[in-house]
């Protein structure tokens, strides 16, 4: 466990950000957002990333995809300012977005059809490529059909092969499985696992599901309330790719039950510092009693 989000192996680093600060501009004045984020991912490795709602998780993806502009600090990848119209980083968002009138295979060759600083490949590698991305997402076989005719499961896989066809240096993910039901959630992780795994991208998933975090990530950076910085990081052991047993593990439970005791401890301390603003440090020091918790969950 540290604080500062450091890498453990030796790995490369593909993805470096270094005291970020970020705000946006409302209309009641500059929102700060970012408050000194520090972190590093290395080639292959899955940084997930937690934190409570409106902390600038969203943020700090697009600050990845040069997006986001910074008030201070750096943010490369492989050594270089992320360019927001190059295919350097591949994105996965909570729906998926597939072109409906496409066919799967059409929508997967879309970024590579784009790409242009590294050379268009020809339509058979196009195609050569979309068919092995859809068997390493298991989708062996669907390479016609249009996204409609896809579960909403399937078509996030199709989304998931899409993001990688263009060989990205880092994957980001934000909240990608949250819209789809448990089960297929879980399938959905274990193929992502097994996809990074066998391409060895660098990924930074951000979700709010604890569980989610521990099972893909072979680190979980905690965040604070906005404007968010990392607290602390949980390094992640188990061999990847993470199988259905590390799932529904013991060491998962252990490791998600800690994950989720530093968040809460963060959400203690924000809501103390809220009633010290509205009713002044004598209440802050005895809050009112907070709702149990569901027993047995570990999401927060
Ligand atoms: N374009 C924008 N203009 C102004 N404020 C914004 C903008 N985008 C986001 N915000 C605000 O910045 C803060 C951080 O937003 P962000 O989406 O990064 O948080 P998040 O941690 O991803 O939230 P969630 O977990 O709810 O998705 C929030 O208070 C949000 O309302």
């Amino acid at each position: 466990m540290n604080t500062l989000d450091e890498p453990t192996a030796a790995a490369e680093p593909v993805i470096e950000v270094r005291g970020a600060h970020a705000h946006y501009r409302t209309a009641s004045g500059p929102l700060p957002v970012l408050d000194g984020v520090d972190l590093t991912v290395g080639r292959g490795e899955v940084l997930a990333v937690v934190g409570p709602s409106g902390c600038g998780k969203t943020t700090l993806l697009k600050s990845l995809q040069g997006l986001a502009a910074l008030d201070r600090g750096s943010v490369t990848l492989q050594g270089r300012p992320p360019d927001a119209g190059s295919t350097d980083t591949g994105y996965v968002f909570q729906q998926p977005s597939l072109f409906p009138w496409w066919s799967v295979r059409k929508n997967i060759e879309f970024g590579l059809r784009l790409r242009a600083h590294s050379g268009r490949p020809s339509a058979a590698r196009r195609r050569a490529r979309a068919d092995e991305l859809l068997e390493l997402v298991g989708l062996t076989g669907f390479h016609d059909f249009r996204p409609a005719a896809l579960s909403g499961g399937m078509q996030q896989r199709v989304n998931l092969a899409r993001a990688l066809a263009t060989d990205p240096v880092a994957l980001l993910l934000d909240e990608p499985f949250s819209a789809v039901d448990t089960l297929t959630r879980e399938r959905l992780q274990r193929v992502l696992s097994e996809t990074l795994h066998a391409l060895g991208t660098a990924a930074v998933i951000v979700t709010h599901d604890i569980h989610e975090a521990v099972f893909l990530g072979d680190r979980v950076a905690v965040m604070s309330e906005r404007p968010g910085r990392i607290v602390e990081t949980f390094e992640v052991d188990g061999k990847r790719p993470r199988t259905g047993e590390f799932q529904h593990g013991e060491y998962l439970a252990a490791v998600s039950a800690r994950v989720y005791q530093r968040l809460r401890s963060g959400d203690e301390r924000a809501s103390a510092s809220e009633l010290a603003t509205t009713r002044g440090p004598v209440a802050a020091r005895s809050p009112e009693p907070r709702l149990p918790l569901r027993k047995g969950t570990a999401d927060a």
